[in-house]
């Protein structure tokens, strides 16, 4: 299809860029800033799918929490075990020990109280109670010990368990496909594991080891209360089960309002950003915008203020009522173990010690129902960053035993089409060409027509939802992804500022920040005009590149191009993809970087594809295409597609009759 309108425009009614769709109606003269402050904030804020599979909290009752405390358990147990099996075997037999201790030292305390009821002098009564007195110091005194160990191992195994989740979340967040990233719902559900699931995860593993000491410690002084009269643990719940109940509501109730304001809080994370971030400062400052965002800031924190104090205020009355409830059931035990000893079904000795145990047993219960329910409230948030990880291993890059070759003879693209998630209409529509080794290819046309698109598919970012991508015959999706992406070389026109050294910023397109091949290096910086740069800078090659850190510099936006250009040279892959790499460059600069990838240094076992909007960098070019709403509207030589007269030719006159110096310019352009 060389030198031809591939709609068969005929030539001589060129087709020039034109707006698409229909006519823009008037904007609104007010506009909505965010959320109303009506009675749900978060009207008109999409809620996030992540809500509808983790509702669990909002239906819990004591029932559901203790019947899932024992999964939990072993869950946090699994992550413990495969974080540190010394310390968590160590945890485990110290806490056993410990709760033993706490179970014998209250008999030990009953003997205290038999010896010192018991009938005669009592001088007599307090030495004959004086062995076990020092038996109940000794059990507490190794109770101490033993928690104190349980403390130590507990200290090493909580950082390891959170930094492996950390870990392995960042692993998954950074390799999962990138059409998934541009996913606002899966950002929701990122943004909650990271900033709940991983908090409560490191909190979890202590409250675990609360919990299985309340519970030990209850078994322990049940198992005396059982000894001195069996009926005095059937009174015991009476006083503790109001408690929990009302802290389960208090959970439930703030499970509800932290789902409604996920959304809104990473809201006013972005106006913190925005406020904060360095990159923004000079925009904000010159458009005086500081006021505008700080007062959406404070509008959204205001509300959030108010669901706080809502939230807080009914916690509170909740507790209220169950401590109220509470009190009460702690008035009956105590009246029906008064009735006991009258009636004489226990000595008074035993009476005594009752009370002792009861109250030991009180405070385990309630302990046990008070981290009971956090442990149920924090292990949802770990059971969803566990289950988001676990969705994103799903969204991960296809594996393949098949990895792309390190040389390229051909590419073809065989009627390729692809649409965005959410999209209705696709931004490439069957789409063929084929690039050769050691030619160089520009894709040309206006705005949204599909060019970074293609690129970003022949860079194996984006899957073809039609047709195919071959590397010398080959189906690119029989291929391992990563390998793709390993063996073709983007440079963007605003590329990333990594804040690390001059060095690393060109050695981390070969996934190294340590190591470098320094002739390599020297030539790609070379070859992109950055040596100049990077001779500028105080230390050179070691310079960090950001002034966020001591020492650091900042680069100016034509001089980050140069550096990306030259970390893209240096993944010396047989693809290099350039998408407007230079349109910050000055003229010079431009000029050098096409003589190098171009012109002078092309190399015969590498495609170079070139997107630019300025049409004299692509004059050289082997074959242009030009994109036109997701298709190929022309291809040729420059010459080809001038003598075509289609698009690229109106558009090609239209940027050289801006350059006329015969003072008639623009003017002369064809409208
Ligand atoms: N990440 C994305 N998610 C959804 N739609 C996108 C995304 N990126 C691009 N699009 C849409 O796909 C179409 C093609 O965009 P593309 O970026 O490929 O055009 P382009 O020719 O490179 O434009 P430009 O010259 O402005 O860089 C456009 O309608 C654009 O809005």
């Amino acid at each position: 299809m060389s030198g031809k309108d591939v709609r068969g425009t005929a030539p001589g009614t060129p087709p020039v860029p034109r707006p698409r769709g229909e006519a823009l109606p008037l904007p609104p003269a007010e506009l909505a800033a965010g959320p109303s402050g009506g009675d749900d904030p978060t009207d008109g804020m999409e809620e996030a799918y992540w809500s509808v599979y983790d509702g669990a909290a909002a239906r819990a009752s004591l029932s559901r929490i203790a019947g899932r405390l024992p999964r939990i358990v072993r869950r946090i147990g699994g992550l413990a075990w495969a974080a540190d099996r010394a310390a968590t075997a160590a945890v485990v037999v110290l806490q056993l020990g410990s709760a033993s201790m706490a179970a014998f030292g209250l008999m030990a305390s009953v003997t205290v109280l038999h010896e010192l009821f018991a009938q005669g002098p009592t001088p007599d009564r307090v030495r004959a109670a004086v062995p076990a007195i020092l038996l109940v110091v000794a059990l507490l005194s190794a109770r101490a010990l033993l928690e104190a160990g349980v403390s130590l191992a507990q200290a090493r195994l909580t950082p390891k368990i959170r930094t492996a989740l950390e870990r392995e979340f960042l692993r998954l967040t950074a390799h999962v496909r990138l059409e998934v990233v541009d996913d606002p719902d899966w950002h929701d559900d990122a943004y909650r594991a990271n900033d709940r699931g991983l908090f409560y995860a490191r909190q979890i593993v202590g409250q675990v080891v609360s919990l299985a000491s309340a519970l030990l410690g209850l078994v322990g002084t049940a198992g005396v209360l059982a000894v001195l009269h069996p009926l005095l643990i059937l009174l015991l719940p009476l006083s503790v089960v109001p408690v929990g109940a009302a802290a389960v509501r208090a959970t439930r109730a703030r499970f509800h309002s932290f789902r409604r304001w996920n959304a809104l809080q990473r809201r006013v994370r972005v106006f913190s950003w925005l406020l904060l971030d360095q990159d923004a400062a000079a925009e904000l400052r010159s458009d005086t915008a500081q006021r505008a965002l700080l007062d959406e800031h404070s509008r959204l924190t205001t509300l959030i203020a108010r669901e706080d104090t809502r939230l807080g205020t009914d916690a509170a009355l909740l507790n209220l009522a169950g401590r109220t409830a509470g009190g009460l059931g702690t008035g009956v035990t105590y009246t029906v173990l008064g009735a006991m000893l009258i009636a004489g079904w226990l000595p008074l000795a035993a009476g005594a010690g009752a009370v002792l145990a009861i109250q030991a047993s009180h405070g385990a219960l309630t302990r046990l129902v008070d981290v009971g329910h956090l442990v149920y409230e924090h292990a949802m948030w770990v059971d969803d960053l566990l289950a988001f990880q676990e969705r994103c291993r799903g969204l991960l890059p296809r594996r393949r035993e098949l990895t792309a070759p390190g040389t390229v003879g051909v590419i073809t693209l065989e009627d390729v089409s692809y649409t965005y998630p959410g999209k209705e209409t696709p931004a490439l529509d069957g789409v063929s060409m084929t690039l050769r080794a050691g030619q160089t290819v520009a894709f040309v046309g206006v705005n949204g027509s599909g060019k970074s698109t293609c690129s970003r598919l022949l860079a194996g970012l984006y899957d073809p939802d039609g047709g195919a991508i071959r590397w010398d015959g080959v189906d690119v999706g029989e291929m391992d992804t990563e390998s793709v992406q390993a063996r073709v070389a983007t440079v963007l026109q605003d590329p990333v500022h990594f804040p690390f050294s001059a060095l690393a910023n060109v050695t981390v397109s070969r996934g190294t920040l340590t190591r470098a091949r320094p002739r390599e290096a020297l030539d790609a910086v070379v070859a992109s005009g950055a040596d100049e740069v990077i001779a500028g800078l105080p230390d050179g090659w070691s310079t960090l590149l950001s002034k966020r850190f001591r020492g650091g510099r900042q680069l100016s936006a034509g001089q980050w191009a140069k550096i990306a250009v030259a970390r893209g040279i240096y993944k010396d892959a047989p693809l290099l993809l350039l998408d407007e790499p230079t349109a910050s460059m000055d003229p010079r600069a431009e000029h050098a970087v096409y003589r190098a990838v171009l012109r002078g240094a092309r190399r015969p076992d590498r495609i170079t594809v070139l997107i630019s909007h300025r049409l004299a960098s692509v004059v050289e070019c082997d074959t242009i295409y030009v994109f036109d709403d997701g298709r190929i509207t022309e291809c040729g030589t420059h010459q080809e597609l001038l003598a075509l007269g289609g698009a690229y030719a109106e558009m090609f006159r239209l940027q050289a009759a801006a350059y006329r110096d015969d003072g008639e310019g623009a003017a002369a352009a064809p409208a």
